[in-house]
């Protein structure tokens, strides 16, 4: 709770120290310049009761100028805050999109449980600068009422017992009700998530074509619908509930009211108070009532920004502990990265990124680590390697023992969900092995910090990023240091084939790519495959090469040709690995070591001409798609 409040303060006090602090002394003088406007009126109308016409005027004046400053106030903390809540606002997306991309792996983008907290704390990001704004106001509201109980005890005790006594059960009612809320948002978050997956598929580009053709958009946009419903009928039925907890809130509010104005008639009656204590009381306890009824609901705020805040909490420990090379020091290095990643144009940007990415390397070196090899030895060597995706309990790969030979360009193969691409991730550092190791060179990849591991490593996978950036940055951000290096891009370009691709654009490399420009230029498929290859040729010598059908879109010949390119650079610099997953049999031949998997497990491995003579596996799917190939 401490924690969680201090982490609010902290984000209002990064964003602007100055607006903060003014809001601070707009507010402690708009809670007494309220409290005041029942004081100049009891004097008012004690004054004017006991005949003095001037004085009273005089008492009037104050209460309107009184009056009139709390006004003037209330507008300009309405400005401050919404000037404010905006910029705390975007650096907290920021942040969130800094923290969540810089993690090295990507469970947290995989898997269902992390991904409700994500969604939760995306749409929520919002409550964490109204809790700031919320919190000032309870401060402001709690000094006003702490001002009017003390008036009221001074016409009588009992009229502030009266009052007193039915605040605090209604501020735990509702911050009951806003419990309810915040539970039932949570508890819908997956089926949000969906509903907004499934409107998306129907309106993107990218799966328009397929779903205009199966007219399969109306029976998606039903069960959009469902789960809209779903989502809204959960959010009314915590919405209903919090109504009438907060109505019960108000009704014991009111009650309190009623019975103190009514005690505070009964004593002027007796004698034992002035009219302008019964003005006083009518005044202020209507202050009162609405200040306890908007503190109330200010809590509500403040709650439900501290459970924002503490999901931000959660995921800068998750960054923090899935980050341990590169892990931040401080709470602002989160911050100072995302304002630098998202200062100005998409180039100063690319260079900005530069800049961090240098810095995360040195801070990377800094926190000790084991380095990649500058050129392999032996290779990458998997002992008894398994792997269960977390939260699930069935292993997706089992007792992998695999030996990739520096220098060799190997082939995995196997049918569909044989664990191929898991098997990358594992290579990639994406995930650590549930069971057994890695070793590069014989140091274990656990020890070797992600960022270092990951700058040796290029990579082009079946889904392939089709960024929306000039082509020059779509291919340079494939090595962000030499992202605006043109004779870089032009080389990778080479390396990939795709030089013809960038020829035919309008305007060459500075051609602005995909639907979210103006007149952008929309790519083929196998064009933006092209690309996608140059891109992972941006750095120049990688250790482990991986092309995991990254080539769908090319003709067999086509496909041959850019491998054997690759695997041929790959060998000549620093002993790399090539490591290739296609389903073409013509191209996996090529390769110096097949490696076949089948449930998980290797079935077998050696060259294609031994597996195939050992008429297994690999013989098998060779003869499948042989048959498929000429029936
Ligand atoms: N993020 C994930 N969470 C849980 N299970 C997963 C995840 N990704 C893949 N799997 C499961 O792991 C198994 C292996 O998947 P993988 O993508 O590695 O197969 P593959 O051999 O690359 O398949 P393909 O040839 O179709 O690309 C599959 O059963 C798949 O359902």
């Amino acid at each position: 709770m401490t924690a969680t409040l201090r982490t609010l303060l902290t984000l209002a006090w990064r964003t602007d120290r100055r607006a903060f602090l003014a809001m601070a002394v707009f507010l402690a003088l708009g809670a007494v310049s309220q409290g005041l406007v029942g004081v100049f009126l009891r004097a008012l109308t004690d004054t004017a009761t006991a005949g003095h016409g001037a004085q009273a005027s005089l008492w009037g004046l104050a209460a309107g100028a009184a009056l009139a400053t709390g006004v003037a106030l209330g507008r300009a903390e309405l400005a401050l805050m919404e000037e404010l809540a905006e910029r705390m606002g975007l650096s907290v997306q920021e942040e969130i999109l800094t923290l969540t991309s810089g993690v090295p792996t990507i469970e947290h983008l995989e898997r269902p449980a992390y991904l409700d907290k994500l969604t939760t704390l995306r749409d929520e990001s919002r409550q964490l600068y109204f809790a700031v704004w919320a919190l000032a106001l309870v401060a402001e509201h709690a000094v006003q009422i702490g001002l009017g109980v003390v008036l009221m005890a001074a016409v009588h005790p009992l009229v502030t017992l009266l009052l007193g006594g039915a605040v605090l059960p209604s501020l735990l009612v509702r911050g009951r009700a806003a419990r309810h809320v915040d539970a039932a948002t949570e508890r819908t978050a997956e089926t949000a998530r969906l509903e907004q997956h499934l409107s998306e598929s129907v309106t993107t580009p990218r799966t328009a074509k397929e779903i205009r053709l199966s007219r399969a958009a109306p029976a998606l946009e039903a069960m959009a619908a469902h789960r809209w419903e779903e989502v809204s009928a959960g959010s009314s039925r915590a919405g209903v509930r919090a109504a009438l907890l907060t109505f019960a809130g108000s009704g014991t509010f009111l009650a309190g009211y009623v019975s103190a104005l009514g005690c505070a008639a009964w004593l002027a009656a007796q004698g034992r108070a002035t009219p302008g204590d019964v003005v006083l009381v009518a005044t202020v306890g209507v202050q009162l009532v609405t200040q306890a009824s908007r503190l109330a609901f200010h809590v509500g705020s403040v709650a439900a920004g501290l459970r924002a805040a503490a999901r931000l909490a959660w995921l800068r420990a998750y960054a923090r502990t899935h980050t341990p090379a590169s892990a931040e020091s401080d709470d602002d290095a989160p911050h100072a990265r995302a304002r630098a990643a998202t200062k100005g144009h998409t180039r100063e940007r690319g260079r900005d990124h530069s800049r961090e990415h240098g810095r995360d390397h040195g801070r990377d070196r800094a926190a000790g680590g084991a380095e990649p090899p500058e050129s392999f030895a032996q290779g990458i060597t998997l002992r008894n390697v398994s792997f269960t995706y977390p939260g699930t309990t069935r292993p997706v790969l089992r007792g992998i023992d695999l030996s990739l030979p520096a220098g060799a360009t190997v082939a995995l193969v196997g049918s569909h969900g044989s664990g191929k691409t898991t098997l990358v991730k594992l290579l990639c550092g994406l995930y650590q092995p549930s069971g057994g190791e890695i070793l590069l060179d014989g140091v274990p990849l656990r020890d070797v910090p992600a960022v270092r591991w990951r700058s040796r490593i290029s990579a082009v996978f079946q889904d392939w990023v089709p960024f929306e950036l000039t082509a020059a940055e779509t291919v340079g951000i494939g090595d962000l240091p030499r992202m605006d290096d043109r004779t870089a891009v032009d080389q990778a370009l080479e390396r990939a084939g795709a030089t013809e691709v960038v020829a035919g654009l309008p305007r060459g490399l500075d051609t602005e790519l995909g639907d979210s420009f103006e007149g952008g230029m929309t790519l083929s498929g196998g064009q933006g495959q092209r690309l996608a290859l140059a891109r992972a040729s941006m750095r120049e010598e990688p250790l482990l090469l991986v092309l995991d059908e990254p080539t769908a879109s090319l003709d067999a010949p086509a496909e041959s040709a850019v491998f054997a390119r690759y695997a041929q650079a790959a060998r000549r610099h620093r002993a790399a690995i090539t490591l290739l997953i296609t389903h073409r049999f013509p191209t996996v031949r090529m390769a110096d070591l097949i490696v076949v998997l089948d449930g998980g497990r290797i079935a077998e491995q050696g060259g294609h001409g031994e597996l195939m003579a050992r008429q297994g596996r690999y013989a098998e799917l060779h003869a499948i798609q042989r048959a498929a190939a000429d029936g």
